[in-house]
């Protein structure tokens, strides 16, 4: 009896649910799947990624994460259906078929896993980690500004307790310094795309400047077909473009640190609502904004296949 098959991807799940899945998911598709740890959360927790490969030593990679902000549950909600149509799909979907003959894929699930379970057990509306430090009873550092590039400039703050606290240093968090090392140690991975709530846009860098990157009208005109792609779907509308044109400037952020170390395909998503249920999207929404964000996904791994 296949345990995937009693989960139910339309819930919300806790971090247990979350884990016992991952072990059961690679159990039940190892010849695609493995689960790899490229550490510890500050709290201790194992920090856990997905590796979909087809075979092959290094093969150009791509890295997918959700759930750096912990109260985002509808991106962990993604992720998990993700990784499920991956293997569902692969063998049927040609384009997917393509993708996954050349190129590896993975996605980290739990970003943040100990702000994840805090939003479960104290607090649903917690974005940063839990990291504590002298000096300070303010708990937790933005982990979407704790990253090398731009760190600590505009866009961040230096206060302990602000929701955007970047830090005292690039990579304080180990939640970033494992991702840091494993992407660098892997050296060949050419595309990134990490996964927040909510807007319902899909950016690229730079957060830290007005000044655009050198493919930035590559850029632009992947971001379109991946919007539209998402629309056909089920009519969602999304903006896209730089996210400091777009939304605002923000130092310190996973896109700008994975632009400037060399992956030129780096974008960041905020899926659905607009704002009308913001961060509490109901689970019912969960399956459709997979759908159409898969789409979106799908396109930027096409791209990056064949450029
Ligand atoms: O927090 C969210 N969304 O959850 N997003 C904003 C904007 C953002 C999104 C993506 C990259 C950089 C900046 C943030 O302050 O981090
Ligand atoms: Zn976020």
């Amino acid at each position: 009896e296949r345990s995937t098959s009693s989960f139910s991807y339309s819930a919300y799940h806790n971090l247990e649910e979350i884990y016992s899945w991952t072990d059961n998911f690679v159990m039940e598709h190892s010849d695609i799947v493995s689960k790899i740890q490229i550490g510890n959360s500050f709290e201790n927790r194992p920090i856990l990624v997905l590796k979909f490969s087809t075979g092959g030593p290094r093969h150009p990679a791509i890295w997918i994460d959700t759930g750096i902000h912990a109260r985002e549950w509808i991106t962990h909600a993604t992720g998990i259906w993700t990784a499920n149509k991956i293997v569902s799909d692969y063998g049927k979907d040609p384009i997917l078929t393509d993708i996954l003959k050349a190129m590896d894929i993975f996605i980290e699930l739990v970003t943040n896993p100990d702000g994840f379970a805090f939003t479960h057990s104290m607090n649903r509306l917690w974005r940063k980690n839990k990291s504590i430090r002298p000096g300070t009873f303010c708990i937790g550092v933005d982990l979407n500004r704790n990253w090398k590039s731009g760190f600590g400039g505009n866009g961040s703050n230096s206060k302990p307790c602000s929701e955007t606290y970047h830090g005292p240093f690039p990579q304080s968090e180990p939640e970033v310094a494992a991702i840091v090392k494993f992407i660098t140690a892997h050296g060949n991975f050419k595309a990134l795309i990490s996964i927040h709530s909510y807007s319902q846009m899909l950016m690229y860098p730079y957060g830290r400047s007005l000044e655009p990157v050198s493919n930035q009208r590559e850029l632009y005109s992947l971001a379109k077909d991946a919007v539209k792609a998402l629309f056909e779907v089920h009519r969602t509308e999304y903006i896209f473009g730089s996210i400091s044109t777009t939304l605002y400037v923000a130092s310190g952020i996973t896109v700008d640190w994975a632009y400037d170390s060399g992956i030129k395909y780096a974008f960041s998503f905020e899926l659905r609502d607009t704002g009308h249920y913001g961060f509490l999207l109901p689970a019912t929404q969960i399956i459709p904004t997979a759908q159409e964000t898969w789409m979106a996904i799908r396109t930027v791994m096409e791209h990056t296949l064949t450029h």
